[in-house]
């Protein structure tokens, strides 16, 4: 691979095809609004703001009554596909809507259409790091608190060392083709993946962590989105 071709354009997997069962509510989380715009807009505008990123393809659910039929962001190509009932079957579907100019071995980034809040400064360090990684790497952030694990009753189990653990993040970065591959993989020995790197890491690949701000949260409950709506404030 040339330096050109390895340093060249990227693109990215927005998986936006969730329902927000967690969230609760009429609208789907990631259109509703903030600071003037939908949450989705602001997933966009961070992801495509740095220079190596092309283009994107948000997943959407089949019954997504809210897309706005955004052709481009940042003047960049959107394109849409229909994701499906797991986040990695609508991962999947949009590794196969990606552009033909998107080699097999490229490098793809996957990043929540939940997460607005991601920095280009993080962005640009999963690139550099992950672009020179054999197999790519993830955001993630060190766990910082002492972990409890819950007894039945609502009572303390026990206390697990929290030493070399990290929250997952998005976005992830792996080749399109080892990506597609091990995410299919999952689904057939039916194992339910909750991100792309556990499905690598289930091919035995161990994909390099990289630090992130614990700022690029995930939108999942109405206090996340008020944290956000603070954060765009400030
Ligand atoms: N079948 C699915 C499930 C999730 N997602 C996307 O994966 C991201 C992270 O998922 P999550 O925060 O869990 O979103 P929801 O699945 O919508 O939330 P919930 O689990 O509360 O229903 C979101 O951008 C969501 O739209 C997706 O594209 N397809
Ligand atoms: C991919 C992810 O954001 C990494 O932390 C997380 O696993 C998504 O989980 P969800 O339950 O689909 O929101």
């Amino acid at each position: 691979m040339t330096a050109e071709r390895a340093r060249g354009g990227l693109w990215a997997v927005v998986p936006a095809a969730g329902h927000g069962a967690r969230f609760g509510g009429d609208v789907p989380k990631q259109y509703l609004d903030v600071a003037g715009a939908p949450l989705l807009a602001h997933t966009l505008r961070a992801l495509l703001a740095h220079p190596a990123v092309e283009g994107a393809v948000v997943v959407l659910a089949a019954d997504d009554a809210h897309w706005p039929g955004w052709h481009e962001c940042a003047g960049k190509p959107l394109l849409t596909c229909v994701g499906g009932a797991t986040r990695a079957d609508s991962v999947l579907a949009g590794l196969a809507a990606l552009p033909e100019s998107v080699r097999a071995d490229d490098f793809v980034l996957v990043h929540d259409a939940a997460r607005p809040n991601l920095a280009l400064a993080d962005l640009e360090r999963l690139l550099e790091r992950g672009r020179n990684d054999p197999v790519g790497a993830i955001l993630a952030t060190p766990v910082r608190d002492t972990l409890k694990r819950a007894g039945d009753d609502g009572g303390i189990d026990a206390t697990p060392s929290r030493e070399r653990l990290w929250r997952a993040l998005t976005p992830q970065l792996f080749r399109r083709l080892q990506l597609t591959r091990a995410l299919e993989a999952a689904q057939r020995d039916g194992v339910a993946v909750t991100d792309e790197s556990m499905a690598m890491e289930r091919q035995g690949h161990r994909p390099l962590l990289v630090e992130g701000s614990a700022d690029n949260l995930k939108v999942t409950t109405p206090s996340d989105l008020a944290y956000f709506a603070y954060l765009r404030s400030a």
